[in-house]
């Protein structure tokens, strides 16, 4: 099956981005990926697979686990809104910037987003770039999604599945919380479709972030270090709301290498999903600042502006 909705990203505007990406794929890791777009293209039933490449570049936390490059990356309005209210999906990126987005995509090994955004957007989670030459297959991102509770009902229809039936894009990893038993339909469903579940050990106690509902909330560390056990070196994390500002919280930031950032020229309005990490107090009660970014550089791509950044440590 083609690509009913290929896209291209122009070179010169790649060029600008490359100091903020993870180092490109090795030709052995391109060469595996073909393999395993070509085997799903065969055979959308596959076994559960758990190869993936990424990014030659092995970072560590501050904990010294082994972890893949993180890249944060989303596109907010110019009052911080993600989407106009919580489960609804709201398009922001123009047109470039979308096929940046993409671009981005074929740079990781890994896509992350939390079960809100799998829920309310119903998201493919592939790359859409037109493939340099015919008989080489675009790489795709292995899809991750946070779900501690095992909250996603993933059906057959599930625009992520479909892609995957077709060899467009890869089935999804869940990422839920070790005591966790998913239900064995949608297991099954996944793993025939090349996904599976992972579990995710010694979750953090419950308020380290926003979250006050007591729910299950993971350490990123515990996050990123099994990402990394299963051969994914590099993971692009998109969102949503949840997602990004407990990753942007103080110290969990330290974890990100890059941020990429879509800035569109319009308001969502109040009751939007904001990007507001929280904030911080200093050694003498003050209010500090959670998080900054250096090294910035912007780009302007058609009505919206693209801003690359590192977390200022
Ligand atoms: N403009 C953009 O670039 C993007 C927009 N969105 C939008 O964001 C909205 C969804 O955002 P949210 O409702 O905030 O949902 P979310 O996608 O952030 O998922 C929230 C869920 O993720 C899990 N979670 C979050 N942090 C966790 C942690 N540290 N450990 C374990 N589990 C964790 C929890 O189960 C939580 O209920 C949608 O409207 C979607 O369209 C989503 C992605 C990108
Ligand atoms: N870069 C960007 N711009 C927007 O305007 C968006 N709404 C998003 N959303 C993210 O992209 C996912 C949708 O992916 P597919 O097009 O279905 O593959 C969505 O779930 C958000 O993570 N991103």
């Amino acid at each position: 099956m083609s690509n009913p909705e290929a896209l291209t990203f122009p070179a010169a505007d790649a060029l600008g981005l490359e100091p903020h990406l993870p180092p490109p794929f090795s030709r052995k890791g391109a060469e595996e990926q073909k393999n395993i777009s070509q085997q799903q293209q065969n055979d959308a039933a596959a076994a559960p697979s758990t190869t993936a490449r990424g990014g030659e570049r092995k970072t560590e936390t501050k904990r010294n686990k082994p972890k893949p490059f993180v890249t944060l990356t989303f596109a907010i309005s110019l009052d911080s809104s993600l989407s106009l209210a919580p489960g609804t999906r709201t398009i922001l990126s123009g047109p470039q910037s979308k096929a940046m987005t993409h671009y981005l995509r074929s740079r990781h090994a890994a896509i992350c987003v939390g079960v809100g955004t799998a829920i309310a957007d119903d998201p493919g989670l592939n790359c859409r770039l037109l493939s340099a030459s015919p008989s080489k297959p675009q790489h795709q991102p292995r899809p991750i999604v946070i779900d501690p509770n095992a909250r996603w009902a993933l059906k057959e229809d599930a625009k992520v599945l479909q892609l995957a039936r077709a060899g467009l894009g890869l089935a999804p990893f869940i990422a839920v919380a070790s005591a966790t038993s998913p239900d064995d339909q949608t297991r099954e469903l996944l793993e025939r479709h090349g996904g599976k579940y992972i579990f995710i050990d010694q979750p953090a106690a419950a308020g380290n972030d926003q979250n006050t509902s007591g729910a299950v909330r993971f350490n990123w560390d515990d996050v990123l270090a099994v990402v990394m056990s299963e051969g994914l070196e590099s993971i692009m994390i998109e969102g949503g709301g949840q997602i990004i500002n407990s990753l942007l919280a103080a110290p969990e930031n330290e974890l990100i290498d890059s941020v990429i950032v879509t800035i569109a020229p319009t308001w969502l309005g109040q009751g939007g999903v904001v990007v507001s990490p929280p904030r911080t107090v200093g050694a003498d009660g003050e209010l500090v600042s959670p998080v900054r970014l250096t090294g910035v550089s912007w780009h302007p791509l058609g009505e919206d502006v693209v801003m690359c950044g590192k977390i200022l440590r």
